[in-house]
């Protein structure tokens, strides 16, 4: 799905390209979505009530040529929700599949969003992220090195997080950023700013970086 572009965000000079990347969160209940995103967006690490329905924040990310609009969309996990999630993934660039790496039984979930995604998304469509969330836990573990192998078979994106000791969290959406960036522009400045940005988890960068510029 092609990004939105915009006027003008934020203070930057007016000849500044400026896009619109929409993101939803999916996953099972308490993986921590709504965690990964407010210490995105807001740095902080609360409590948080289960979702209802789904949770919207936005964050721009200025880049050295462009400044980005990420729209990010905290779908809630729970089963009553999951009829209405459609409505939440419409029209994404990239989504980030949560699962609790101390629960295997939010990965098998994951695979089952994946699914669906697939039916909806045409490949190159959509960016997605597999996102290991509460690596802070790692003592209780559940999830292991299977996750890396499915990775790798789907051409995923995969990161591990933790959204209590803000482990990786921006990383994720930088990951995102780059993705698309990549995807989208090849002009020298971007490629030069795409330098500056650090190294990412990405498994089989090259074949999925190929796949997204056919496009
Ligand atoms: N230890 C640990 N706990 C976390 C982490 N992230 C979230 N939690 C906790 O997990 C629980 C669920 O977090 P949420 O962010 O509400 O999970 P969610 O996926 O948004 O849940 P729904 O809104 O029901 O879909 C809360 O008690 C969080 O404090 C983490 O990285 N480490």
């Amino acid at each position: 799905m092609a990004p939105r572009r915009m006027q003008q965000v934020g203070a930057g000079p007016s000849t500044e390209q400026a896009y619109i990347y929409k993101v939803v969160l999916l996953g099972s209940t308490a993986v921590g979505k709504s965690s990964i995103a407010f210490r995105y967006v807001k740095n902080v690490f609360r409590e948080s009530m289960p979702t209802v329905g789904c949770s919207f924040f936005t964050q721009l990310v200025c880049l050295e040529t462009a400044t980005i609009k990420l729209e990010i969309w905290d779908t809630a996990g729970q089963e009553k929700y999951h009829s209405v999630c459609h409505l939440y993934y419409r029209g994404a660039n990239a989504a980030l599949l949560v699962y609790d790496i101390a629960r295997k039984a939010t990965f098998a979930r994951a695979k089952l969003w994946l699914r669906e995604l697939e039916k909806e998304f045409l490949p190159d469509e959509l960016v997605i992220v597999l996102v290991g969330n509460k690596t802070d836990l790692a003592a209780q573990r559940e999830v292991t090195f299977e996750v890396k192998e499915f990775a790798k078979s789907k051409s995923l994106i995969y990161m591990e997080t933790s959204a209590k000791s803000n482990y990786q969290v921006t990383e994720v959406f930088m990951a995102i950023g780059k993705f698309q960036v990549r995807s989208c522009w090849t002009d020298k400045s971007t490629r030069e700013m795409l330098r500056s940005v650090p190294a990412l988890c990405l498994v089989k960068p090259s074949d999925h970086t190929k796949k997204c510029c056919m496009n």
